[in-house]
C-alpha cells in the first residue's frame, strides 16, 4: 500500500482478502477516501472508457431532450447548469455543473424517462451499473469483514433490484472560458456524499477535485497518484458517505470534498493536470435498501470508538434510529431546495 499528495491510501483489492479488509477500515476511518487500484479485474478500463464515451453522448443530446428528463423527487434525471447548490450556506449561484442521475436498472432498461439520442444504449449504461454494483458490494463486504461483523453491510445492499437511493451520476463541468464566474465561484460545492460508499471515475490529466483536511486546509486529490501511472485504468476513487458514517457512529469518516475552478486561489495544482477544458466525471451512490434501519454496527471497534464534539443537536449524539431511506430524503431536501418544496 502506498499513498498519493493528498495521503490517500491506494489499496488492491487482489492482495490478502484479511489484510486488504483491515486497510480498507483503517482508511475508512482514518481518511474517508481510499484509491482502489485498478487493474482491470473489477471494472475494465475499456468499460471506464465506454462509460466516458456514453457521457458524452447523453450530455451532448440536444437541451430540449434532457429538459424531457428533468429531475425529479425520486433524485433520477437531468440536472441543468445552477440548479443544484451542494453548499448551499456559501454559495451565490449554484454548482457550476449538469449531471444526469440514472435510478437502478431493471432487465437493462432504466426505469425513468431517458433523452432519445441514447435510446439504443440503454443496455450499455445497465452493464456499467451492474459492474459497479459489484465492485460496492466487494467493498462492502470487506469493510464489514474488517470490522467483525461480516455480511452486516452488504447484505443491507442489493436485496431486489430496486428500492434504494442508488444513483449513477454523470457529471459535465463547461469550461471555463464558457462561464462568467468570478473568484468566489465554485465548480461543486463543498458536501459530503449522502449514501454509504461512492465510486468516482475521473479522467487523466483533469485536475479540481479537493478534499479537506483535518487541519482545515484543502488538497487536491489527483488522478493519477504516484505508482499508477502504468496501470491500464487510473484508480477508481472510493469515498465513505454520510450514511456509512452514521451507521458507525462516525468511525468511518464522510469527508468534504469540492471542484474548484483553476482560479480558486489557496489551492495547489497536480503536476499534468488542468481545468481549461470540460471536466468530466462519473459518480455511483451506493446506498442501502430504503428499509434498511441505521442501527449501530455491531462491532467492538466501533462500540470503542468515541466521536468528536459529541454535543447536543449532532446526530451522533441523539442516535435516532433512521431509516435509510428517510435519511437521504432529509439529505435531499438540503441540496434541491424548491423541487421537493413544489411536490408536497
Ligand atoms: O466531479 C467530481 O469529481 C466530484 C463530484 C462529486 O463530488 C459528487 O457529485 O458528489
Ligand atoms: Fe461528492
Amino acid at each position: 500500500m502506498t499513498t498519493s499528495s493528498a495521503n490517500i491510501p491506494i489499496i488492491d483489492l487482489s492482495g490478502p482478502q484479511k489484510e486488504v479488509a483491515k486497510q480498507l477500515v483503517d482508511a475508512a476511518a482514518e481518511h474517508g477516501f481510499i484509491y482502489i487500484k485498478n487493474l482491470g479485474d473489477d471494472i475494465p478500463a475499456a468499460s471506464v472508457d465506454e462509460a466516458f464515451a456514453l457521457s458524452k453522448k447523453l450530455l451532448g443530446a440536444p437541451v430540449e431532450e434532457k429538459q424531457a428528463c428533468s429531475i425529479q423527487t425520486n433524485n433520477r434525471g437531468w440536472t441543468s447548469m445552477h440548479a443544484e447548490t451542494l453548499d448551499p450556506q456559501n454559495q451565490k449561484v449554484g454548482d457550476f455543473k449538469e449531471a444526469f442521475n440514472f435510478g437502478e436498472f431493471i432487465d437493462n432498461k432504466a426505469q425513468q424517462p431517458i433523452p432519445p439520442t441514447i435510446a439504443d444504449d440503454e443496455a450499455r449504461f445497465s452493464a456499467f451499473a451492474n459492474l459497479c454494483r459489484a465492485l460496492c458490494l466487494k467493498i462492502l463486504t470487506l469493510l464489514g469483514q474488517g470490522l467483525e461483523v461480516n455480511d452486516f453491510f452488504s447484505s443491507a445492499h442489493f436485496k431486489s433490484p430496486s428500492g434504494s437511493g442508488t444513483i449513477l451520476r454523470f457529471l459535465r463541468y463547461p469550461p471555463p472560458s464558457s462561464t462568467s464566474h468570478t473568484a468566489d465561484d465554485i465548480r461543486a460545492g463543498a458536501h459530503s456524499d449522502y449514501g454509504s460508499i461512492t465510486l468516482l471515475f475521473r479522467l487523466k490529466g483533469q485536475a479540481g477535485l479537493e478534499i479537506l483536511k483535518k487541519d482545515g486546509t484543502w488538497a487536491p486529490v489527483p488522478v493519477v497518484p504516484p505508482g499508477t501511472e502504468n496501470d491500464p485504468s487510473p484508480p477508481i476513487l472510493i469515498n465513505i458517505g454520510d450514511l456509512l458514517s452514521y451507521w458507525t457512529n462516525g468511525l468511518f469518516r464522510s469527508t468534504v470534498h469540492r471542484v474548484v475552478f483553476p482560479t480558486n486561489g489557496e489551492h495547489t495544482s497536480v503536476e499534468g493536470e488542468t481545468s481549461s477544458e470540460a471536466r468530466y466525471s462519473i459518480a455511483f451512490f451506493c446506498h442501502p435498501m430504503d428499509d434498511a434501519l441505521l442501527e449501530l454496527v455491531p462491532s467492538e471497534r466501533v462500540r470503542n470508538f468515541v466521536p468528536e464534539g459529541v454535543v447536543a443537536g449532532n446526530p451522533f449524539a441523539e442516535r435516532k434510529v433512521l431509516t435509510a431511506g428517510e435519511h437521504l430524503l432529509m439529505r435531499l431536501k438540503e441540496s434541491y431546495g424548491t423541487l421537493y418544496d413544489e411536490k408536497e
